[in-house]
């Protein structure tokens, strides 16, 4: 395979503010279109790899999920974006999610990823999720423990991770993925948080494309689930922008994975798009 390197110096963009600090990437698997748009997405976290940025990729997989549920049959519900997790559902996600995506994102990273779910390492610690009832094996975080994750940074190798987790009596959880990203970016001190999605950003009115809004203030987050302008996925990708924000961060964008170089263009700030909401410090 052809592949093309990037060259970009970093002194003389925004990029250098990044130089040594750790970002934390979700690729919804939404915005895994087709494999060429993914091996694009690779060659960028590549390239900033190479730029001395610390990049984590956090990735998600729920079509993935989805189509390997199909095959036996089921068909999946959604309580406020949260898959139902039965037994059966439940295999099928450490199938997909710490398996088949994993692997084949770590693949495409040309020996400097490393593929780690919420499981290794205890990483990704787990009490049975009841906020919205009993949504069977979905799990909440209750604690995360970076060191593997830190262990793969310092010696220059990008973390993929799938985000299924364990309890302490040894458990499986499926966790949304970008609540974990969320997680992970808390207990890294990540600068930033970007979640590569399949829609522009957050929208006023999902179908009208124009209607993008391009930053937010924290308060004004809960008035637009109330109403119901953010609804199902966006849930916990907005959630967790939130959470990383009220946790010390400073800025957590959403973005539209499914146009090529749209991590770069994000972190150079030259054709920013997408939604972006900032810390308390930050405005
Ligand atoms: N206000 C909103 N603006 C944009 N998208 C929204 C909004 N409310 C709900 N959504 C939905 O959230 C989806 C993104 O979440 P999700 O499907 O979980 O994607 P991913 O796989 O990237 O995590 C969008 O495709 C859209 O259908
Ligand atoms: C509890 C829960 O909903 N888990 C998600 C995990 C995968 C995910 O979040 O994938 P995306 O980022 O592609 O949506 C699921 O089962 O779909």
């Amino acid at each position: 395979m052809q592949t093309t390197q990037l060259t970009i110096q970093p002194q003389s963009t925004r990029l250098a503010q990044y130089t040594g600090k750790t970002i934390v990437v979700k690729y919804g698997g939404n915005a895994m279109i087709n494999d060429t748009l993914k091996q694009a997405v690779m060659q960028d976290l590549l390239a900033l790899n190479r730029l001395g940025i610390r990049l984590v990729l956090v990735h998600g997989g729920g079509p993935e999920i989805s189509q390997g549920l199909k095959q036996i049959g089921k068909e999946s519900q959604f309580i406020q974006g949260l898959r139902v997790t039965d037994r059966e559902t439940i295999e099928i996600v450490l199938q997909m999610l710490a398996g088949k995506v994993n692997k084949q994102l770590v693949a495409l990273l040309q020996g400097k990823g490393v593929g780690l779910s919420g499981i290794d390492g205890a990483m990704l610690q787990c009490q049975k999720c009841t906020i919205h009832g009993d949504l069977g094996f979905v799990g909440e975080i209750v604690k995360v423990d970076p060191t593997l994750v830190k262990l793969a940074l310092e010696s220059g190798f990008i973390p993929v991770i799938s985000t299924v987790g364990v309890s302490s009596e040894g458990e499986i959880y499926n966790i949304n993925a970008d609540t974990a990203a969320s997680q992970i970016a808390i207990a890294l001190d990540a600068a930033k948080l970007v979640s590569m999605t399949d829609i522009a950003g957050l929208l006023r009115d999902q179908q009208d494309p124009h209607s993008l809004i391009t930053s937010l203030n924290l308060n004004e987050v809960q008035p637009l689930i109330d109403n119901g302008v953010i609804q199902g996925g966006m849930i916990p990708k907005i959630q967790g922008c939130v959470d990383f924000l009220t946790n010390g961060g400073e800025e957590a964008s959403i973005i539209d994975g499914r146009i090529a170089h749209a991590i770069f263009n994000e972190l150079l700030g030259e054709e920013r798009c997408g939604t972006t909401l900032y810390g308390a410090n930050c405005q």
